[in-house]
């Protein structure tokens, strides 16, 4: 029987060959990356790499290797490329664009845009964000609050992005990509649905009741005790308080925030009638410059791949091999362009960090298009 010992002894030895070539040949790379940064010649060159691959397939002498040659090279040029970055931004051409870092949010000499109306959900994350007396007006929809930024009427906007149950606001996620606003920071509302009535509602003389349809959806539980009511679809679930409010009418009530019965002058009848106690939304702060707070931790970036075998792979590789934890990714449709896509990836990190700034680097010269949404 052969020696399991023996056997691995060999294998170490081959190993230490592989490292001692390997790191040769990580040292002539550095000497192309200095080229490089003389000539600027760009770090990625694509036709010698494909050359590479096929050179070493041929070299091959069992072809059941021929795939894990062509990996292990891919894997071997990925490294070396991330390398010849990390000496790119070390040197003066860091591709970084410049940012103005503050200490923090100067949340008392703001004006703030939300979309939608008093008592919705946007209202109170801007009221929870920003404090109760903060300046802000109100746009119906969400491309005007990012106008309303971008003009500088308004010097942030609160926009919804995600929801732990519905998943992304994919209109916000677009707009975000399309103007040249920043995320400058986020916050969370824990969405908690009341029920509300005029003042000395006797909900047993209920007949009506108003919400959105999202707001009668997630209270299936508390509404499938009250079959008997009618129930009726608002644009938003504040619309539908201020509707009880005006048609004065005791056996119409409204599912809506608390918030929203406080700005109507209604009645909580009963609170946290939502059948999950942990559907949060998470909103976005923007701004309409390169601003971030000095100890961000959250990276948000945007970017566009070819449609090729491996491209998302590679792209992503720059934030694992950098040692960053990727909490997010999120594919959207590119308009005009059917069945190509573009990538919103959230990671922890600050812009300051250099390993942030290498798995930028990496990406920004290797994806077709990179935006930075933020740092917050
Ligand atoms: C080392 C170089 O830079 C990159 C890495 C390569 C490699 O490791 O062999 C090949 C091509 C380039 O994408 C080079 O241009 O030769």
């Amino acid at each position: 029987m052969l020696d399991l010992g023996e056997i691995r002894d060999k294998i170490d030895g081959i190993d230490r060959q592989l490292v001692d070539l390997f790191e040769e040949r990580m040292q002539l790379c550095t000497d192309v990356a200095k080229y490089k940064i003389e000539t600027g010649k760009k770090v990625l060159d694509t036709d010698r790499e494909k050359a590479k691959i096929e050179a070493v397939s041929k070299m091959v002498k069992d072809p059941e290797n021929v795939h894990a040659i062509d990996d292990l090279f891919s894997q071997i040029m990925a490294n070396s490329r991330k390398m010849q970055y990390r000496l790119l931004e070390e040197t003066t051409q860091t591709l970084r664009e410049p940012y103005e870092a503050i200490d923090e949010i100067d949340k008392k000499n703001c004006r703030v845009v939300y979309q939608g109306v008093p008592g919705a959900y946007s209202y109170i994350a801007m009221r929870r964000f920003f404090g109760k007396d903060v300046n802000n007006f109100a746009v119906p929809t969400w491309r005007d609050a990012m106008e309303a930024v971008k003009n500088g009427e308004a010097d942030y906007a609160v926009l919804p992005i995600e929801n732990t149950t519905a998943g992304c606001v994919a209109d916000v996620y677009d707009l975000i990509q399309e103007y040249d606003n920043y995320i400058i920071a986020e916050t969370f509302v824990k969405v908690e649905h009341a029920l509300l009535g005029l003042e000395g509602t006797d909900i047993d003389k209920v007949t009506t009741v108003y919400s959105h349809p999202q707001g009668f959806m997630q209270c299936e539980k508390f509404l499938s005790r009250h079959k008997d009511w009618q129930q009726i679809s608002q644009a938003n679930t504040a619309g539908s308080a201020k509707k009880v409010l005006e048609e004065n009418d005791k056996t119409h009530v409204a599912i809506a925030s608390e918030e929203a019965a406080e700005v109507y002058n209604l009645s909580v009848l009963a609170k946290k009638i939502n059948d999950l106690d942990n559907n949060t939304t998470r909103f976005v702060i923007v701004t309409n410059t390169r601003k971030f707070v000095k100890n961000a931790k959250k990276m948000s970036i945007v970017f566009e791949t070819a449609n090729e075998p491996g491209t998302l792979y590679n792209l992503l590789s720059h934030i694992i091999y950098n040692g960053l934890n990727m909490n997010k990714i999120e594919s959207r449709p590119i308009e005009g362009r059917p069945w190509e896509y573009r990538f919103f990836i959230d990671f922890e990190g600050n812009i300051d960090d250099p390993a942030v700034m290498n798995a930028l680097r990496g990406i920004q010269e290797e994806a077709k298009a990179i935006k930075l949404l933020g740092n917050y």
